[in-house]
């Protein structure tokens, strides 16, 4: 569809050379167009080879061309203030759903919190941002991205406001309700409107900063609260209040910043759609983009037509279906394997991994945090090198095997759990379970005990289980580790959550492993090949559908994490995050196609042979076939040899 669409151009010499410059960039270096030095060779030989057209035009003229084409493909700032500016909702969707851990730990003490408002404060983010990815759908549709991204600042202010000056916790819920409206509508929306504001050289690349900031608000989530701990009266009010800053930023960023071309277009109104296209691309020339856009919408238009629900559409249309299954499928399996529960419980992880100081774990959170982001960075830097597609692939292949090592580290621990030998009564004369545990492997595996022990060289000696303090679990209700300045002044040890095994690091490395592989990858490309597998018609809903997805998943295995680690152990629940990521690996080899370097109008293509053969024509992936119309004459671009075109 889009090869007839791109038929219909006319194409000029100038253009000609432009295309045959990027391909041979591509063949060159194999990062399309990424590589200044690379792209400069390419036009030059470009316009060598056009020379032939044209036999008049001397050398050193052509050269001179080459030299002031390359010069306007440079991708002007304006597309990165605008990506960064738009990335700003990734950083908030971040901070929100990261900050809370640090911030209930002080609430719960102020505000005399019990489990299920905890939770509730937890969940019902996540909840919210479900319901209005979904509803975003709509929205985005109907308003564009712009007011979304607009409505979804306020949003995120409003809620900061709401939670910074709340008395009580029904205040408080409503906050982090509103909180999550404003995440829900921020995920989907920021990497559409990204997506099609970017040259296709660097889409993968400026949607993949929507995640590094993501990320980043994680990290930065996790630094405020432990800069705030330390403030036991009203330092929740800050950790959550704080995002009202970038929040209101955004806000007064997007008051000048433009809206999607692409979105203008469908909606009719072309000349603000060119205008702001040309002020995108700088001094680039955007007819062909323009028409291929244009020509693009009234071919779907035909082809599909425009009535009943696009929901409907999508699903009674082949190639959209299977989009919507792959982009679904892609963030399904990004929660399934579990980065949610493996961030939370990296601190236990860490603690389990001989760093006793208590209130250091605040700090291993960040840490962590840290990593996530970090590796993420390097995912922006291979997505545009490597493509979508091997990058999902090598990250998912790493994730597997570093949950199989996590769930060893948990196994060996359990295997060699220590024995408890204390049983000290409770001096209120209250049965509790936590004394029956003769090992310590079913203390740590029920959420009310903790085992305080002591070390002779590298051995548990004196341990026993005893109920944990209702208000932390960084202490136990009494005894010997009741008091935390006693642990370090009789040498005492409390683990909560993990057993004591010379075989702990073995869960480290799968916890580094885990974040090294998975950050790059799995953390980004749901978000990425999402935002560009859609034909426009449906890229709002097929976006808000994948976004639900991740957010219901998310929520899923959050909350069925303790449950789940009950049932089957610690080490089973990380055995059945690897055996989800394995299924994942076997769905993306199966169905995902490569989109890197292709135009928005071009992927659509791409899914309308049978769903799941990408893995069979993977020998396809390199090659790159483009018919174009050369002054009335058809020609076939594989075959680049200027001698062709008269
Ligand atoms: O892509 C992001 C990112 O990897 C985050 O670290 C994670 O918390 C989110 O759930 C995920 O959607």
């Amino acid at each position: 569809m889009s090869r007839k669409a791109s038929d219909n151009v006319e194409y000029t010499l100038r253009s000609l050379s432009n295309l045959m410059g990027e391909k041979r960039r591509r063949q060159a270096d194999g990062s399309a167009g990424s590589n200044a030095a690379a792209g400069e060779r390419s036009l030059i030989a470009a316009a060598e080879s056009c020379s032939s057209i044209n036999s008049q035009a001397s050398g050193g003229e052509l050269e001179l061309a080459a030299r002031r084409q390359f010069q306007q493909d440079e991708t002007p700032g304006f597309v990165y203030v605008v990506s960064v500016f738009s990335a700003l909702g990734g950083f908030l969707f971040g901070y929100d759903t990261g900050v809370v851990s640090g911030a209930l730990l002080l609430l719960k003490r102020e505000l005399n919190l019990g489990v299920l408002w905890q939770e509730l404060l937890v969940s019902s983010t996540v909840g919210a941002a479900a319901l209005s990815a979904l509803a975003g759908g709509v929205l985005n549709g109907f308003w564009g991205r712009r007011p979304c991204i607009l409505l979804a600042s306020c949003l995120f202010t409003a809620g900061a406001a709401l939670l910074a000056a709340a008395q009580d916790k029904e205040t408080l819920l409503g906050g982090r309700i509103v909180v999550g409206l404003g995440i829900g509508v921020a995920s989907m929306t920021v990497p559409v409107y990204i997506a099609e504001v970017a040259p296709p050289h660097l889409r993968g690349r400026l949607v993949t900063i929507n995640t590094l900031f993501i990320t980043g608000g994680q990290f930065f989530a996790s630094v405020v609260d432990g800069a705030f701990s330390y403030l036991a009266k009203d330092g929740w009010r800050y950790m959550l209040g704080l995002s009202a800053v970038p929040a209101i930023i955004q806000f007064f960023g997007f008051l000048f910043l433009p809206e999607s071309p692409r979105w203008l277009i469908q909606k009719g109104q072309t000349q603000k759609a060119r205008r702001i296209l040309s002020q995108i691309r700088g001094n680039q020339t955007i007819d062909e983009e323009y028409d291929s856009i244009k020509n693009n919408i009234e071919e779907e238009e035909k082809e599909v037509g425009a009535a009943g629900p696009v929901i409907c559409r999508m699903l009674t249309y082949p190639p959209t279906r299977r989009a919507l299954i792959v982009g679904c499928g892609l963030q399904m399996f990004q929660q399934l394997s579990g980065i949610n529960t493996v961030m939370y419980y990296s601190a236990t992880i860490l603690q389990m991994s001989g760093v006793q100081d208590d209130s250091l774990a605040i700090w291993l959170a960040a840490v962590t945090a840290f990593t996530n982001f970090l590796f993420t960075l390097v995912g922006v830097w291979l997505v545009e090198k490597v493509g979508r597609r091997k990058l999902t692939l090598g990250s998912l292949t790493g994730t597997t095997v570093a949950l199989i090592i996590l769930a060893l580290g948990f196994l060996l621990s359990a295997q060699v759990s220590p024995r408890v030998t204390l049983n000290p009564t409770d001096p209120s004369g209250q049965n509790s379970t936590c004394t029956n545990y003769s090992y310590c492997n079913g203390c740590m595996l029920d959420p009310d005990c903790g085992l305080c022990y002591k070390l002779n060289k590298s051995n548990v000696v004196e341990s026993s289980c005893v109920p944990i303090k209702k208000e932390s679990t960084m202490a136990a209700a009494w005894g010997r580790c009741s008091n935390e300045t006693r642990f370090k002044t009789e040498e005492l040890f409390w683990a909560y959550n993990f057993c004591p095994t010379p075989y702990s690091w073995t869960a480290l490395l799968g916890l580094i492993l885990y974040l090294v592989f998975f950050a790059p990858g799995m953390g980004p490309m749901p978000w990425t090949v999402n935002s560009e597998i859609y034909p426009l018609w449906a890229r709002s809903t097929g976006n808000a559908c994948s976004s639900g997805i991740n957010w219901l998943f998310n929520v899923l295995v959050s909350l069925t994490f303790l449950h789940t680690a009950e049932y089957l152990t610690y080490y089973g629940a990380f055995f059945l995050y690897a055996g989800f990521a394995g299924m994942g690996l076997i769905f993306i080899y199966g169905c995902l196609p490569e989109t890197k370097g292709k135009k928005l109008e071009e992927i659509e293509s791409l899914f309308e042979t049978r769903l799941c053969t990408c893995g069979i024509s993977d020998s396809d992936e390199g090659r790159y076939i483009e018919y174009i119309r050369v002054k009335g004459s058809n020609y076939h671009l594989s075959d680049n040899d200027a001698s062709d075109v008269e």
